[in-house]
C-alpha cells in the first residue's frame, strides 16, 4: 500500500490544482447533487427506520443494488476539485462539507468575496457557513456528536487560513463545547484567520445555534516546508507596491 498522502492518483488530482486546470464548481450534474441528497436522507432514514426485519431486508438488497450500480465505473482518486462561483478551490469528496460525499454533513459555505491569493500579504477574512446536522450526527440524546461539531470547525477554521492566503494542514484544534449543538436546528458556523508565525497560521471560530454560541475553537495549520519555501519566492519576485517607501 502507498504511503499516505502519496498515491500517483492524488498527486495527479494535486497537480491539476496546481496547473489550474480547475473545473467550475456549476459543471457538475443536478444528478450527482441529487444522488448525494438521496444517500444522506437514506442514512438518516436508516438511524431512524423502525420498520421490521424483513422491511430492512428488502431495502438491504435495494441498496446493495444501487451500490453495483455506482460501482460500475469509478474515478481513480477521491480527490476531486473545482473552483467555487467565488472564486474558491474545493475539494468535492472531503468529509467537512464535500458536495459529492453524502457523509459529509450538509454544511454550505457562503460565498467569500474578499479572499487574499494563496501566498500574497494575509489578511484576515471572516468565513461564514450554514449547516443542519441530522439524527445521523448525534452523540448523547438530543445532541450532536462532539467530534462532528470538531469536523465542523475544523474544516471552516481551515478554510479560512485558505482565504487568508496562508492555508495549511490542521497541527492542532482546540475545542470549548460550550453547550449542546443541536440536529434539525439551522447552525451557523463561523471562522476566521488571526496570525501566523512562520508556518503557521492561527485561526478561531465557533458555532452558533440560534444566536448562542455551542463551540468555540483555535486551531493552529502548518504548511508544508516546500509550500511556504514558493510563497516566500513568490514573494521576492513580485514587484514592490508603487508607493513603497513613500510614508
Ligand atoms: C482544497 C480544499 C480542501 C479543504 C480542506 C479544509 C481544511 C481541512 C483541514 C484538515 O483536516 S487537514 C488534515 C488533518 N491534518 C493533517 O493531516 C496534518 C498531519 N500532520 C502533518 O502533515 C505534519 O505534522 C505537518 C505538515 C502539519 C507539519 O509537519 P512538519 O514536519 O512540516 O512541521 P513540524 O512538526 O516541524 O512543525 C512546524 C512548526 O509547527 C509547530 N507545531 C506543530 N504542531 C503544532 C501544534 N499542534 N500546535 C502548535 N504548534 C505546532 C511546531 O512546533 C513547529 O514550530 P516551529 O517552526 O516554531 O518550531
Amino acid at each position: 500500500m502507498a504511503e499516505p498522502g502519496t498515491d500517483t492518483d492524488d498527486f495527479a488530482a494535486l497537480e491539476q490544482l496546481i496547473v489550474g486546470e480547475i473545473p467550475d464548481v456549476t459543471s457538475i450534474p443536478d444528478e450527482a447533487l441529487d444522488l448525494v441528497e438521496q444517500v444522506r436522507d437514506l442514512v438518516e432514514a436508516t438511524v431512524l427506520t423502525d420498520v421490521g426485519a424483513d422491511v430492512r431486508s428488502a431495502a438491504a438488497g435495494l441498496v446493495a443494488q444501487a451500490t453495483e450500480l455506482l460501482k460500475a465505473a469509478t474515478h481513480p482518486s477521491a480527490v476531486r476539485f473545482a473552483r467555487t462561483p467565488d472564486g474558491r478551490i474545493d475539494q468535492l469528496a472531503q468529509a467537512g462539507s464535500g458536495m459529492l460525499n453524502p457523509q459529509a454533513p450538509r454544511m454550505v459555505i457562503r460565498p467569500v468575496l474578499d479572499a487574499v491569493d494563496v501566498g500574497a500579504e494575509p489578511r484576515s477574512v471572516e468565513v461564514v457557513a450554514d449547516c443542519v446536522l441530522t439524527a445521523a450526527h448525534s452523540g448523547p440524546p438530543g445532541r450532536a456528536h462532539g467530534g462532528v461539531v470538531a469536523t465542523l470547525l475544523d474544516h471552516l477554521l481551515g478554510i479560512a487560513t485558505s482565504a487568508a492566503g496562508r492555508p495549511g494542514f490542521t497541527a492542532g484544534l482546540e475545542i470549548r463545547y460550550r453547550d449542546a449543538t443541536p440536529y434539525d436546528v439551522p447552525l451557523e458556523v463561523r471562522a476566521r484567520w488571526t496570525h501566523r508565525d512562520g508556518r503557521k497560521s492561527f485561526a478561531t471560530g465557533e458555532i452558533l445555534a440560534q444566536g448562542r454560541v455551542t463551540a468555540e475553537a483555535t486551531g493552529v495549520f502548518v504548511a508544508p516546508r516546500d509550500m511556504q519555501a514558493r510563497w516566500q519566492r513568490d514573494a521576492e519576485a513580485r514587484p514592490e507596491p508603487a508607493d513603497a517607501g513613500q510614508a
